[in-house]
């Protein structure tokens, strides 16, 4: 233990804040997936135990969205019981200047596009690591997909000039199964000129459930970042 401030653990805790403190009484509220969302939901638990906040209901996008929220006292309900959302919470392995994102690195885009989309407002949380000027720059893009159509539909993306990996799990032998018992293609493409185009055409593969790429879906996004040592949020 050396005691030292780890500044993505600093960006990611106040991004994860701000975007908790958005949040109002009596609303129901999408529960993002990965590390920066974990820290709205620890937040937003802080507040409804202080009686700060009152009577939300969260929609979680995952299980450790759903284990995250139980753990800190966050009710849940179902997309079944209630007619809209009222805002959402998420994180992001890409963002590019139009908002537009790529998701999926905890494997959990599809849920969290049914989500996110719903959301009358849905509020981005990265740290400034994540912003890029085109998509796929740095992250490979998720595709989830059935297992047993997981051969044909890589062959479909290596004709559309992607390079496809899959995702094999870290402390279990064999590829990693999302919530919905699929698999997640990685796939890299030298160039992503137009996302609403390739989000389209990638879920038009059959067997593809759904692919990492969210193309005018964000409202705000909202960026933790280190300046001068301290910690400061900014909205894009
Ligand atoms: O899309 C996601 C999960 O499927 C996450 O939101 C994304 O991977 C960002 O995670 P983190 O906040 O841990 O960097």
């Amino acid at each position: 233990m050396t005691g030292e401030i780890d500044p993505i653990k600093v960006m990611k805790q106040e991004v994860g804040k701000a975007a908790a403190a958005l949040v109002k009484s009596g609303t129901i509220v999408g529960l993002g997936t990965g590390s920066t969302t974990a820290y709205a939901i620890e937040y937003l638990g802080n507040r409804l135990k202080s009686g700060e906040l009152t009577d939300i209901q969260g929609i979680p996008t995952s299980f450790q969205a759903e284990v995250l929220a139980k753990k800190y006292g966050i009710p849940l309900t179902t997309l079944d019981a209630v007619d809209h959302i009222d805002i959402a919470i998420d994180g992001a392995d890409e963002v590019d200047p139009q908002k537009n994102l790529i998701k999926g690195g905890g494997a959990a885009h599809t849920r969290e596009k049914v989500v996110d989309a719903l959301a009358d407002q849905f509020i981005v949380v990265v740290d400034g690591n994540k912003l890029v000027d085109r998509l796929g720059s740095t992250f490979l893009l998720p595709v989830e997909v059935i297992p047993m159509a997981i051969t044909p539909v890589m062959r479909a993306i290596e004709k559309l000039g992607g390079k496809p990996e899959l995702r094999m799990g870290v402390k279990k032998a064999g590829p990693v199964i999302t919530d919905q018992g699929n698999m997640v293609i990685d796939v890299k493409f030298d160039s992503i000129d137009n996302p609403a185009e390739l989000e389209k055409t990638l879920n038009n593969i059959p067997g593809v459930l759904e692919n990492g790429l969210f193309v005018g879906v964000a409202d705000k996004v909202l960026i933790g970042e280190v300046k001068d040592g301290q910690p400061v949020v900014r909205e894009m």
